[in-house]
């Protein structure tokens, strides 16, 4: 047997059960690869008991264990406290009654005082002493130098797998760390997309008739020019003017006026789809976007428009001229469908206003629906 070494101090003891604390073992459930390292070692030794124990500030606990009475002890009764006095060399007492240790009185293996025992010590990569892998008897014994190289040989294996396991254990513990970092990150830009659509939808909507503002519409014709044409459908485009507002204004006042505009915006979007894109374009100009509608739908939408107006609810009369062309993403721009449909609104006000004019240079010969 080995001479004792001085006792640890505080601070490496502290150092010591912090290495063991990392592993996260102790109390754990039973794990066949260590079962099977002690049932290794009670047969390679020809012994009645093994033990894989680890030193858990004032206990010893057996990870694994065949033939030993308790499933952990107190420090001061282990065994395997004597082995990792010494955390480099394999203690081993082949009769303990010739060569006592005091924990060995109170041990019991089967109900006998254990006489033979020796222990590896299981270091952390640090150097750490965690614990032992002993095998005991209650007989003396004597270990050939093969079968201690083996039990050593185990003992490797134990700190191998003990590795293993705090690695998986990490290796877990980042897994859910990067997972929460991830939920959370979800959530914010959840958060911001949810707030940039609020932002979006009050910069984008004009406050008097609730329609979207031209800023929206610019920002929607670029999201369509950088879709491949072939992706778009054709649709009409209606462009809708109060008639005479001005006079409303001059003879009502502004806000009876404005109460107009919201009259007429209400009409245009009850009379629209909800794919339909509706846009108060100018000051009593209202643009509106029919996407996979053809020339005669778009002119059924003006004229419920018109009827929506003519029965809206206001202390005077108004009426609103329509021009409506329609846009074939593979032939025109935009910009071009706009320009028929506006000159298609200029004729119907010269026309005499309050009708719908559908755009003749295109699909139509012109159909006056005024
Ligand atoms: N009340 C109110 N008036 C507005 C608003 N925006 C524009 N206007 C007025 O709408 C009027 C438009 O007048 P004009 O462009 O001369 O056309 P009009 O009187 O409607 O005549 P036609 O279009 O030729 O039938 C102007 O008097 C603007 O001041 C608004 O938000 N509220």
């Amino acid at each position: 047997m080995s001479a004792r070494v001085p006792a640890q101090t505080n601070d490496s003891e502290a150092a010591r059960q912090a290495a063991l604390d990392a592993y996260a073992i102790v109390d754990s459930g039973p794990e066949q690869a260590f079962d099977d390292i002690v049932r290794l070692a009670v047969t390679l030794c020809g012994v009645c008991a093994a033990s894989i124990s680890l030193i858990d500030r004032d206990r010893v606990w057996f990870k694994a264990q065949i033939g030993v009475d308790q499933s952990q002890v107190s420090r001061d009764l282990s065994l395997c406290s004597h082995a990792i006095d010494q955390p480099h060399r394999t203690l081993v007492i082949d009769d303990l009654d010739i060569d006592p240790l005091p924990a060995a009185k109170r041990r019991r293996l089967g109900g006998r005082p254990p006489r033979f025992y020796a222990g590896v010590p299981l270091l952390s990569p640090d150097g750490y002493p965690l614990g032992t892998l002993s095998v005991a008897d209650v007989e003396p014994r004597h270990l050939a130098p093969a079968q201690i190289e083996s039990l050593e040989l185990l003992a490797r294996q134990t700190q191998h797998l003990l590795e293993l396991r705090r690695l998986m254990l990490e290796q877990g513990q980042l897994l859910s760390a990067r997972e929460a970092a991830a939920r959370t990150a979800e959530q914010a830009r959840a958060e911001l997309q949810r707030r940039h659509e609020e932002l979006m939808q009050s910069a984008s909507r004009d406050p008097l008739t609730g329609l979207l503002n031209r800023a929206a519409m610019e920002e929607m014709l670029a999201e369509t020019r950088r879709r491949d044409p072939s992706e778009r459908m054709p649709y009409t485009l209606l462009l809708l003017d109060i008639d005479h507002f001005k006079l409303v204004n001059d003879l009502h006042g502004h806000l009876a006026g404005d109460n107009a505009l919201r009259a007429v915006a209400d009409a245009v979007t009850a009379s629209i789809r909800k794919s339909d894109i509706a846009v108060r374009f100018g000051g009593e100009e209202i643009l509106v976007y029919l996407p996979g509608t053809a020339l005669d739908g778009a002119a059924e939408v003006a004229y419920r428009i018109r009827e929506r107006v003519a029965r809206a609810p206001l202390p005077f009369a108004i009426t609103v001229s329509i021009g409506i062309a329609a846009g074939d993403p593979m032939r025109d721009r935009p910009e071009q469908t706009f320009d028929r449909a506006d000159q298609a609104l200029y004729r119907a006000k010269a026309d005499g206003r309050d009708r719908v004019v559908v755009d003749d240079t295109q699909q139509f010969d012109g159909i006056g629906l005024g």
